[in-house]
């Protein structure tokens, strides 16, 4: 039993909604989008924006795509109020969106609301005042009547305005704010007093915004409350049902998505999730949900990484680097077993020229979203040979074989053991570079004559200069290829006994800067096998360079064992 207060809380009770059918709803269209940035986002910070950034915040929001726009609580600040008469007199707003101003319903609040939209060709009125059986009881002191009294007035109050800004297509939103906390009945009972005053009709509804002010339940609960309302709320056709969720138990976008599968037509939230406590419903993440289901979002998000700086700038706060579709490392797979099947869902889709998105553990394709692939896979401590290889094949073109993935592996985990750190896809060739390039001593390729013989015996013969502890050496061999009578050389002059298991080699770059890289598997003393590298513009001379790597490697793991160090 936990020692923590349980006592203290209770099950939010479950809505009587015997007949639901929101759970066997799809969502096949965009809602009406509404972004709270600039009120419910602003409002939640620590240094609210000034001007300067309301304005960045807003035109972001209008090359979005966004068509409503809630631009602040006028009344309540003079920035506000500012930067609403600012929007409006410099013909900031685009003829297709429409702005939305929040006000308590309170007589002085709403007559300075609307000197804030006086002009503009249309604008949402958001009143609210809050419903809740706690707030009724702690903030309020009122009964039901009294709060339905308070949104009747407000209405009433905001009605008798419209014909004061006749230039000015008023729209009202009613918010029964804290509605999760609420009754059912009573908020039916509440808005339908609303629109009694109001007269919606079909062609010009009022909208019903539906806030989970605090998030207080599952959201199959806010789905249930959704559906019932809907349901039960007369004139349906004259109203638009929005959402408004935050996100107290972390489940804002999922309470948003089956409140849109319940029948809502419009969901107001922010980019990224900014806003109160834990935020608003970030509007972001439902739309690209949507985007990876097949569904156009209706929103433009082409450079996720610009919003997010906006989003940053803006709110003077970060965006979490694992945060959905927008974090640093959201595109990022440090995981072995992820590289590798990450690398090989891309190399498939390369390969067949798919359509359809279907790459192992990434739900969306980065480029979507102006993210690029490199970022996909990074290496550290936790990486496998899949990372490793798929860095140096897409940065430096090499094509390692598997082998020697696994081998190289191991060095970079040795590396990546003692440092504990993340190692760069230059920092990678560099290690690569030092461990096998680089690997002449004590034998170190100088050059070679290497003459085929006739056809008739399918013979080379070699003339091999090479340096043994810095000393020059020239020595002979006779072989099927110049590896061979290379590695015949080594051992009949020099006493190097190497046997060749594996082969391979491709080109690296193009044209004149084209070079060839070999990659040999070989045998030395006591059976032990280990890869060498070479890398040049001769195709036989990048061979020979890998034979003579190899040598080195197996030296070199050799006087490791023998000190009891332990082979590589
Ligand atoms: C869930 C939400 O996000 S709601 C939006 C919240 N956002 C904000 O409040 C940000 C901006 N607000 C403000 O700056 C201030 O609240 C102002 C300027 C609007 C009003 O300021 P004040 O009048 O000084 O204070 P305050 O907001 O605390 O008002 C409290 C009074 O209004 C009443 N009230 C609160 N909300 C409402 C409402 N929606 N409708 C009617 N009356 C309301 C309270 O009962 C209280 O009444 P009392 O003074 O008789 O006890
Ligand atoms: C003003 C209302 C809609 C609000 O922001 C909320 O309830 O969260
Ligand atoms: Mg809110």
């Amino acid at each position: 039993m936990s020692r923590m207060p349980i006592e203290k809380y209770r099950a939010f009770q479950p809505i009587d909604l015997p007949n639901r059918s929101w759970p066997s709803k799809v969502i096949t269209k965009a809602p009406i989008w509404c972004s709270v940035d600039l009120r419910d986002g602003n409002q939640a910070l620590i240094e609210p924006m000034g001007h300067e950034r309301k304005l960045r915040m807003f035109r972001t929001l209008v090359k979005m795509g966004f068509k409503e726009i809630e631009i602040g609580f006028p009344s309540a600040s003079q920035t506000d109020f500012d930067f609403a008469r600012f929007l409006v007199e410099n013909g900031e707003i685009p003829g297709d969106v429409t702005i939305q101003v929040l006000t308590q319903a309170r007589e002085e609040l709403i007559t300075r609301t609307f000197d804030a939209i006086r002009g503009a060709k249309r604008a949402i009125v958001h009143l609210y005042n809050s419903t809740s059986t706690l707030q009724r009881r702690v903030v309020f002191g009122l009964d039901r009547a009294g709060i339905v009294e308070i949104a009747v007035k407000g209405t009433e109050l905001v009605k008798s305005l419209v014909h004061t800004i006749p230039e000015t297509e008023i729209v009202l939103e009613y918010s029964p704010e804290s509605f999760t906390g609420t009754e059912l009945d009573f908020a039916k009972e509440v808005c339908e007093a609303v629109m009694d005053v109001w007269q919606p009709t079909a062609e010009k509804p009022i909208i019903i915004n539906l806030p989970a002010t605090v998030e207080m339940a599952t959201p199959n609960i806010y789905a249930d409350q959704i559906e019932w309302f809907i349901n039960n709320v007369k004139w349906r056709e004259r109203y638009i049902l929005s959402l408004h969720p935050h996100n107290d138990r972390g489940t804002g976008v999922a309470a948003a998505e089956l409140g849109m599968m319940a029948g809502a037509d419009r969901v107001e939230g922010t980019l990224f999730g900014n806003g109160e406590r834990t935020g608003n419903v970030d509007v972001v993440n439902i739309a690209l949900n949507m985007f990876t289901q097949g569904v156009d979002p209706e929103l433009e998000i082409e450079d996720i990484d610009d919003l997010r700086r906006t989003a940053e700038y803006c709110n003077q706060l970060p965006v979490h680097p694992r945060h959905p579709y927008a974090g640093d490392l959201v595109f990022t797979a440090f995981s072995g077993s992820h590289q590798d099947a990450i690398k090989k869902g891309l190399g498939a889709r390369r390969k067949q020229n798919d359509v359809i998105w279907e790459v192992p553990y990434l739900p969306i394709d980065p480029e979507d979203l102006g993210r690029s692939y490199e970022a996909v896979i990074r290496v550290n401590s936790q990486s496998g040979k899949g990372g490793v290889a798929y860095l140096l094949e897409e940065d430096y073109g090499l094509h390692l074989p598997r082998k020697l993935q696994i081998e190289f592996s191991r060095v970079v985990q040795g590396h990546t053991d003692t440092t504990g750190k993340e190692v760069t896809a230059g920092d990678l060739f560099e290690m690569f570079r030092k461990e096998y390039l680089e690997a002449k001593y004590p034998l170190e390729f100088v050059d070679h004559v290497t003459l085929p013989d006739t056809h008739a015996t399918e013979r080379s013969t070699i003339t091999t200069h090479v340096k043994l502890y810095g000393q020059a050496k020239e020595a002979h061999g006779i072989g099927t290829g110049p590896i061979d009578a290379f590695c015949d050389s080594l051992a009949k002059a020099l006493g190097i006994a190497l046997e060749v298991v594996d082969y391979s080699q491709h080109a690296v770059g193009k044209g004149a800067d084209a070079e060839a890289v070999t990659y040999v598997e070989m045998k030395g003393a006591g059976n032990l096998t280990l890869f060498g590298v070479g890398r040049d513009r001769n195709v036989t001379i990048a061979s020979l360079k890998a034979v003579a790597s190899a040598a080195n490697r197996l030296h070199a793991a050799a006087a490791r064992a023998e000190a009891g160090i332990g082979a590589k």
